[in-house]
């Protein structure tokens, strides 16, 4: 195991990946009736208000990988995004909140997006994400998905969002599944690497835990749900099945890996549920930068507006929070 310095400065164990292990799932039940019960008490059990409301929701902007991912995203766009990512909220949310300083955890773009993102957040801590391999569907050949994390890496970019071969999952062809995300991982270097499962993709909650324990296996340093582009994105449910096989997974071996949650998550309840899951699933480490990413191109005005409620009082026209 080695130690590695994450953007943030906490100190965590990478994840080095470890031999294709399939005892550790091929028998794996997933009860989906339990997992969906399970999902919906969480955000039913806890009521979060006023000042509580306000710390989940902050916490949630500094896990925030603040995204766009559109076929018209142009450099001037990502430069506006870089803008938001450095200063997430107007300056009187700051001073009610009493804060100095607040920023999102990462920047997460396309690959030809990459150089103008770097230079826009040049000096200010915040990481580069970049989607690579083919994103969103992975359909193309090895190699070239492979050139373009090089790409997106000489770019500029400190970490790399994977797809996976969705038919590998679906054929159960876990070996070929292990071998492309390992040589995705060699190639991201020192990048830190979120291999995103397209869950809504892969049929059943079992696929996603095997899916998952794959992943991990491989050497992902994050799991992450969806690329946005799926007909099902983030839900509890899959989110729950995949933070049970990062638990079984740190558990077997010590690595602490991270989960990312993205795609169709929009309001500040959302980002609240999701840390509710994290807390309650996996205890406090995991609701920091280093270990949790919300992956959100529209969830920020939400919450900024209800930041904004929190400090004056009063709810803001959603045009006044414009952008994310
Ligand atoms: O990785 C992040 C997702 O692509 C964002 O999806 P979204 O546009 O539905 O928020």
């Amino acid at each position: 195991m080695n130690a590695d310095a994450t953007a943030h400065g906490t100190n965590t164990l990478r994840n080095a990946g470890i031999p294709l292990q399939l005892d550790w799932f091929e028998t794996i039940a997933v009860n989906t009736p339990a997992a969906e019960r399970r999902a919906a008490t969480l955000t039913t059990r806890r009521s979060v208000k006023k000042e509580w409301q306000a710390a989940w929701l902050v916490n949630a902007i500094r896990c925030m990988d603040l995204t766009t991912l559109a076929g018209d995203d142009t450099e001037d766009r990502v430069r506006r995004l870089c803008a938001k990512a450095r200063r997430p909220l107007a300056d009187h949310i700051m001073e009610g909140l009493g804060l100095d300083r607040l920023m999102t955890g990462a920047v997460c773009v396309y690959p030809t997006m990459v150089g103008a993102a770097a230079r826009a957040l040049e000096g200010s801590g915040i990481p580069v994400a970049s989607v690579a391999t083919g994103f969103p569907a992975g359909l193309m050949p090895l190699d070239l998905r492979l050139a373009e994390i090089r790409y997106a890496l000489d770019q500029g970019a400190d970490e790399i969002d994977i797809v996976i071969t969705r038919a590998h999952v679906l054929d159960g062809n876990w070996s070929a599944l292990y071998e492309e995300i390992a040589a995705m991982r060699e190639a991201c270097g020192a990048a830190h690497m979120k291999a995103i499962l397209a869950t809504g993709d892969l049929k059943t909650l079992r696929n996603v835990y095997k899916a998952s324990m794959v992943a991990m296996q491989a050497g992902a340093d994050f799991i992450k749900t969806s690329t946005g582009k799926e007909g099902v994105n983030a839900t509890l449910p899959v989110s729950l099945v995949m933070v049970r096989a990062l638990r079984d997974y740190s558990h077997e071996t010590g690595y602490r890996i991270g989960f990312k949650p993205a795609g169709g998550m929009k309001t500040a309840k959302d980002a609240i549920a999701w840390q509710i899951l994290m807390k309650e699933e996996l205890g406090n480490p995991w609701l920091s930068p280093a270990l949790f990413r919300l992956g959100a191109s529209s969830m920020l005005g939400d919450i900024e507006r209800q930041l904004d409620h929190h400090v004056t009082g009063r709810y803001a026209a959603s045009s006044r929070h414009a952008l994310a």
